[in-house]
């Protein structure tokens, strides 16, 4: 049973004397509750109202702030207790909106008919006049058939739609592209490849989000080849720069030359076979995996890696170990070794949370909120649609996992996301390596 995060905005007013609100903290704290955002909404000179946002991991928590602060002095008082998250999907987080006003006839007859008519024929003579005067070059679709959403497992397409929305709105709001949901209703890989091949016309680039392995690699392979745009697995790529990203910045620290280090994979399925392979075309020469499915280790044997029998094996022989498995809780403290770099990537929970692997000895520890491929994703898809480039090449994505690395400050692993010269600095790195390519 994964142990989601319950995230709920508690409004509350106390008497605007000391201590008062140190007993509501108490209580969130006290429960085994974090305080995420405070704000103060109303600040007199008897009572401050406060929304405070408290995460629980369990429902039992969240019941036991919400009694004991019931429970405080009377002027003590819950206004509202809301789910900020569900409240921030109500009608959906995206939506299609005109570039252009239409106000006069002439605008009408310019961007409709009969002016358009013109611009079509142009297109029609000269189909790469499109990549000007259409969306096309600017949108990226977000394919997903839903059988591996975040650790989730195969919940579907529509009820994944809330992380394809997700993308879409960091796409936008990170790099200005326009990133189109598509949900397949399949998952068989000539029906995903040949509905993929039927709508691409309309798109710059393909980004494949949350298919399950192994299909994964086959759809991936069979559409980068057929295809004459950029497509990339999020989950396998995009997840390997950023890892990359965070072991180059750690390594650093450390003093480490990453070539030398012994890397663990624990999950070898989209993201960890994917980063088994990046940190290979890096030049790290062990690197070592682990997958409860004998076809995943298979599949890394080929590729060139190396195969160990068990968690236990991989945790007391990596320097560096990574976890992709969508299992909460996998990596037990005691297995942790002093000094051992941990970035535990799962969503939404890891196998090991930093706080827990820092106190077992690790020199640094990540969780996949911090360590996320929306770090690269963004700046790696502008890159390639700026250079027009046909695909994305191992060069290109090295390139942005080491901007990523170089724009890290000291003592942290990867930049902010919401720092938007970060993904100007990858689409750059991107851009470049495309045309140096
Ligand atoms: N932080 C990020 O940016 C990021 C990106 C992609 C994926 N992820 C996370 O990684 C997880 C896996 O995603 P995926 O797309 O690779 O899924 P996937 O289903 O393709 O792979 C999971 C793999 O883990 C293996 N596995 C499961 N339990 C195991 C165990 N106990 N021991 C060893 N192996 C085990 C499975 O056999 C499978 O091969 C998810 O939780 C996802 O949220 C994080
Ligand atoms: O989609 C994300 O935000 C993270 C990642 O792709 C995941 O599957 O966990
Ligand atoms: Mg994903």
């Amino acid at each position: 049973m994964l142990n989601q995060e319950i995230i709920r905005s508690i409004i509350v007013e106390t008497p605007s004397k000391p201590g008062y609100f140190a007993k509501v903290a108490t209580a969130i704290g006290e429960a085994g509750c974090h305080i995420g955002d405070i704000e103060t909404i109303r600040n007199g000179t008897m009572s401050t109202v406060r929304n405070i946002s408290v995460h629980c991991e369990r429902a039992e928590q969240l019941d036991a702030v919400i009694s004991t602060i019931r429970n405080l002095p009377e002027d003590v008082q819950i206004h509202a207790i809301t789910d900020d998250v569900l409240r921030a999907h109500e009608g959906g987080k995206i939506e299609m909106k005109s570039r252009i006003d239409v106000r006069s006839l002439r605008d009408l007859q310019q961007i409709y008919t009969p002016g358009v008519a013109s611009v079509c024929l142009d297109i029609q003579a000269n189909p790469e006049k499109a990549r000007y005067f259409t969306s096309i070059g600017n949108s990226v679709a977000i394919v997903t058939d839903g059988t591996a959403i975040l650790g989730l497992g195969d919940i579907g397409p529509v009820a994944g739609m809330p992380v394809m929305e997700g993308k879409s709105v960091l796409f936008n709001q990170f790099v200005g592209i326009s990133g189109i949901p598509i949900l397949l209703d399949t998952s068989d890989p000539d029906t995903v490849v040949e509905t993929v091949k039927h709508i691409h016309q309309g798109f710059g680039a393909i980004l494949l989000e949350d298919i399950g392995s192994p299909h994964c690699f086959e759809i991936e392979e069979r559409l980068k080849k057929e295809l004459p745009i950029p497509v990339m697995h999020d989950d396998q790529h995009g997840t390997a720069v950023v890892t990359l990203a965070a072991v180059l910045s750690a390594c650093r620290a450390a003093n480490v030359d990453i070539t030398q280090a012994k890397i663990g994979q624990i999950g070898l399925g989209a993201a960890g076979q994917a980063i088994c392979r990046m940190m290979m075309a890096y030049g790290v020469e062990e690197v070592y995996g682990i997958d409860r499915q004998e076809a995943a280790l298979e599949r890394l044997r080929n590729y060139g890696g190396k195969t160990l029998a068990s968690l236990e094996e991989v945790m007391s022989t990596c320097d560096i170990i990574i976890a992709t498995t969508g299992v909460s809780g996998l990596i037990k403290p005691e297995l942790v070794r002093p000094g051992q770099i941990i970035l535990a990537l799962s969503n939404p929970n890891p196998e090991i949370t930093p706080d827990d692997a820092i106190q077992a000895g690790a020199a640094f520890a990540a969780d996949g909120r911090m360590v996320n491929n929306a770090i690269g994703f963004p700046g790696i898809f502008r890159g390639a649609l700026n250079a027009g480039a046909k695909e994305i090449t191992y060069p290109m994505l090295v390139a942005a996992a080491t901007a990523i690395s170089d724009y890290t400050r000291a003592g942290e692993l990867i930049p902010n996301p919401l720092d938007p010269n970060v993904h100007v600095v990858v689409a750059r790195a991107v851009e470049l390596a495309a045309q140096n390519d």
